[in-house]
C-alpha cells in the first residue's frame, strides 16, 4: 500500500508571521474602502486622509448582497455545466492529480449573452456605479464568510490536503494563508472556481458599467474610458482563454485558500482593479489621438512580453520536446526537470512579470498625469510581484538547488533588465 504522504508544519512564514497576516487582514478591507472613497470626491487626492466616511449602515443592503450572490451563483452554475474539456492538475505531493473542468472562456460567452439580454430588456448597468460601495462592502462580508467557512472546513481535511504554505498551526496566520489547498465540495474546485470567474469577469463588468455611466453623464465614452475598458477586457479575455495555465501558478499549486485569495479574487480585484474606470466617471480626462496612440503601443508591448514569456514556459512546462521550444537553451536539474536560459526565460528570471508591469503603466496613463490615485495600480502591482518574485525565488531554490544558482549566474536581472 502506498504511504500516505503528510504535508509538513510550515517553518519559514511569510507576510511578516501572524502579526503581519492580522494586519493585512484589517489592511486590505481598509485600502479598498480608502481607495473607493477617495476616488468618489472632487480633488480624489490621498493626501485627504481620511476621506469623507459614510455611515456603517448605508453600507449594507440587502438588494446588493443578493444580487451580488446571484453573481457568483451564475458563475457557479456555469462553472458545473458540462462544457468544455476535462484536464488535469500537476501531480501534487501524495503523487494524486485532480481533475479540472476547463470553460472559463464558454461561461464568459454565456455571461456576455445574458448580461446582453438584460441590456436589451431595459437593464441600467449603471446601478453598479450608483452602488459601489455597498457592492464593495457586501463583497467584503462574503469574502470574510467563505474564509471563515473554509477554515472550518480545513480543520476536518485530511492531512495529505493541506496547503504547504498555510500549515503552521498558527489560527490567524493558517486563515489568512488558507490551510488547506485545493478544498473542494465534491468536485467542485472552490479555488480554481473563485481565482479566475466571479472576480475577474465581475472586474470586466464593473468597467463596463462605469463607461455606461459615464455615458448617461456626457452623452458618450470619451477616449480615455475605451482605452481602459478595452486594454483590461483583453487581460480578462486572455486570462480565460489561457485558464488551463493557471493550473502551474503559485495561487494553485502552493498557496491555501485562505482569506487572503478569498478577498483577493472576490473583493479585491474587482474593486480595485477598475479604480481607474471609477476614477474617469468623475474626473474626465482629455486625451490626444497621438497619446492615444503611444499608450495603444506601450500596452501592445506589455501584453507581447507578458503573452509570449507565459506561453513560452507553459509550452516548455508541458511537452519540453514541443518543436515551439526545442531551439531554446536550457540547463539540467537534479529533479529532471530543466530550465530555460535563452529566449524571454534568458532575458530576465521574470519576463511575464516585466509584461504585467508595462501594461499596468499603459492602463494607469489614460488617466493623465495629475492624479496620483490612479496609478495605484501600477505602485501595488509592483510591490506585489517583486514580493512574489521573491517568493517563487526561494521556493526555486529549494526546488533545484545548485541547477538555480546556476540559472541565477546566467540571467542576474530578476524582472527589469540592467535594473533589478
Ligand atoms: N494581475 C494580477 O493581479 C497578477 C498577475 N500575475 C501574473 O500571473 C502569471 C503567473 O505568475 P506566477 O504564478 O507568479 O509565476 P510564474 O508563471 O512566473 O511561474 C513561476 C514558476 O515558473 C517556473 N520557472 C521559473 N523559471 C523558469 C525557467 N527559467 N524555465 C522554466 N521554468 C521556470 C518555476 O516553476 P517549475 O519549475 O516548478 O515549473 C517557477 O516556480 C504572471 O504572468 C504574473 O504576471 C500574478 C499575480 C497577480
Ligand atoms: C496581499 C494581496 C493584495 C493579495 C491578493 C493578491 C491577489 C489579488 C492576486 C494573487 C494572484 C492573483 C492572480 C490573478 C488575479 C489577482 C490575484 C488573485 C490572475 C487571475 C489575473 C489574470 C492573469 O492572467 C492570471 C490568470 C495569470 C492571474 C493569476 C494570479
Amino acid at each position: 500500500m502506498m504511504e500516505r504522504y503528510k504535508i509538513p508544519r510550515t517553518k519559514e512564514l511569510e507576510f511578516g508571521g501572524p502579526l503581519g497576516a492580522m494586519i493585512l487582514i484589517f489592511l486590505m478591507p481598509a485600502t479598498v474602502f480608502y481607495l473607493l472613497l477617495t476616488c468618489h470626491t472632487e480633488q480624489a487626492s490621498v493626501l485627504n486622509f481620511p476621506p469623507p466616511l459614510p455611515p456603517l449602515s448605508t453600507l449594507w443592503s440587502p438588494h446588493t448582497f443578493l444580487l451580488l450572490l446571484a453573481w457568483v451563483g451564475l458563475q457557479a452554475a456555469l462553472y458545473m455545466l458540462p462544457m468544455g474539456k476535462v484536464t488535469e492538475g500537476i501531480i501534487l505531493r501524495d503523487k494524486s492529480r485532480l481533475q479540472y473542468r476547463i470553460n472559463a472562456f464558454h461561461a464568459m460567452g454565456v455571461t456576455a449573452l445574458v448580461v446582453g439580454a438584460g441590456l436589451a430588456a431595459g437593464l441600467r448597468l449603471s446601478y453598479i456605479y450608483d452602488h459601489f460601495l455597498q457592492l464593495a462592502f457586501s463583497a467584503l462580508l462574503l469574502a470574510f464568510g467563505l474564509s471563515f467557512l473554509l477554515y472550518f472546513k480545513s480543520l476536518f481535511a485530511p492531512d495529505t490536503t493541506l496547503a504547504p504554505g498555510g500549515n503552521s498551526g498558527n489560527p490567524i496566520y493558517d486563515f489568512f494563508m488558507g490551510h488547506e489547498l485545493n478544498p473542494r465540495i465534491g468536485s467542485f474546485d472552490l479555488k480554481y472556481f473563485c481565482e479566475l470567474r466571479p472576480g475577474l469577469l465581475g472586474w470586466a463588468l464593473v468597467n463596463m458599467a462605469m463607461l455606461m455611466k459615464e455615458t448617461e453623464l456626457r452623452g458618450s465614452p470619451s477616449l480615455a474610458m475605451l482605452l481602459v475598458n478595452a486594454f483590461q477586457l483583453l487581460y480578462v479575455v486572455d486570462a480565460l482563454w489561457n485558464e488551463e495555465a493557471i493550473l502551474t501558478t503559485m495561487d494553485i499549486v502552493h498557496d491555501g485558500f485562505g482569506f487572503m485569495l478569498v478577498f483577493g479574487d472576490l473583493a479585491w480585484v474587482p474593486f480595485t482593479y477598475s479604480l481607474q474606470a471609477y476614477f474617469l466617471v468623475n474626473h474626465p480626462q482629455k486625451l490626444s489621438l497621438s497619446m492615444a496612440v503611444g499608450i495603444l503601443l506601450l500596452n501592445g508591448l506589455g501584453y507581447c512580453i507578458f503573452r509570449s514569456a507565459n506561453s513560452q514556459k507553459n509550452t516548455f512546462r508541458r511537452n519540453p520536446n514541443d518543436p515551439r521550444v526545442t531551439g531554446l537553451k536550457t540547463i539540467p536539474t537534479a529533479t529532471g526537470r530543466r530550465l530555460l536560459v535563452s529566449g524571454w526565460w534568458g532575458f530576465v528570471r521574470h519576463p511575464n512579470y516585466l509584461g504585467d508591469i508595462i501594461m499596468a503603466l499603459a492602463w494607469s496613463l489614460p488617466c493623465g498625469l495629475t492624479h496620483v490615485l490612479p496609478y495605484f495600480y501600477v505602485f501595488y502591482f509592483t510591490v506585489l510581484l517583486i514580493h512574489r518574485e521573491a517568493r517563487d525565488e526561494h521556493q526555486c531554490l529549494r526546488k533545484y538547488g545548485l541547477a538555480w544558482q546556476e540559472y541565477c549566474r546566467r540571467v542576474p536581472y530578476r524582472i527589469f533588465p540592467y535594473l533589478y
